[in-house]
């Protein structure tokens, strides 16, 4: 079937990975625990911590640990203090492990919007990304993006990009409330939601983990090589086609 839909990962796809770890990701760090002293009692960042909450009571289960994990997360009776103190164990904890958790990406996206919004941070795109998407556009092709980062993020980096405002390039956004990156339903529920058969998406990626689901899923995939990225292995650099520039896609 011809490729009618392309699906783009962002780190280290459309973005530099030095990007999202060496300016977002210590922007959270930085900022974690004044935010949730600033925003404690509204009830988006309640939210946030709700589920942040549960994400611990699963990973406890599954742990199936005799002894209490570090980070708990489940006292109730904790003061607003203890009660922060906690989350930001948790957040740096799940961020020094690079977790890529609805409930962690949830508030980072929260948290990015100040910084963005202030000009702190612009989006970083690779130069070869909006060229190419336009290209795609003209030809008829549909966009999307896939995404850990939620879609919350997502649209505050192409919306706040060192080349502008790029919303308009893309017909929709999927992150992890869909499912992980690296399970094949993730792909299916995708294709079901865009509403076109999974051989018609060519799916975009660094990642070859990700590159599998979305291959058993029958979606066409091709890795992205950029400065940064994991190092393919020779087996997977001569299974897979590899590019180092939008423009080399279709
Ligand atoms: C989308 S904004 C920040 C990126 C991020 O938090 C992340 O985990 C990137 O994951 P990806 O699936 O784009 O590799
Ligand atoms: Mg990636």
């Amino acid at each position: 079937m011809p490729v009618t839909v392309l699906l783009l990962d962002i780190e280290g796809t459309t973005t530099p990975i030095s990007f999202v770890q060496d300016v977002l990701f210590p922007y959270v760090k930085k900022h974690v625990k004044g935010y949730l002293q600033e925003h404690y009692e509204e009830k988006e960042c309640q939210e946030d911590i709700q589920l942040l909450k549960k994400q611990a009571a699963d990973d406890q289960r599954l742990l199936q640990a005799a002894a209490p994990p570090p980070d708990s997360l489940l006292g109730e009776n904790a003061s607003k203090e203890q009660a922060i103190e906690e989350v930001v164990d948790n957040v740096l904890r799940q961020m020094s492990q690079d977790r890529k958790t609805t409930a962690l990406k949830q508030l980072q996206g929260h948290m990015w919007r100040a910084a963005y919004a202030s000009g702190e941070v612009k989006g970083e795109v690779y130069e070869d990304v909006v060229p190419a998407i336009k290209e795609w556009r003209k030809a008829g092709k549909k966009v999307y993006i896939y995404s850990s980062g939620s879609v919350e993020a997502q649209r505050l980096l192409f919306g706040h990009s060192s080349e502008g405002d790029l919303l308009e390039l893309f017909n929709g956004h999927f992150d992890t409330k869909i499912g992980s990156k690296v399970e094949m339903e993730s792909y299916k529920q995708i294709a079901q939601s865009i509403g076109c058969s999974t051989d018609t998406i060519l799916f975009l990626t660094d990642v070859t983990k990700e590159a599998r689901a979305a291959e058993q899923a029958g979606l066409h995939v091709t890795i992205v090589v950029r400065p940064g990225n994991a190092e393919l292995t020779e087996a997977e650099k001569s299974y897979y086609k590899c590019v180092t520039s939008f423009s080399e896609v279709l």
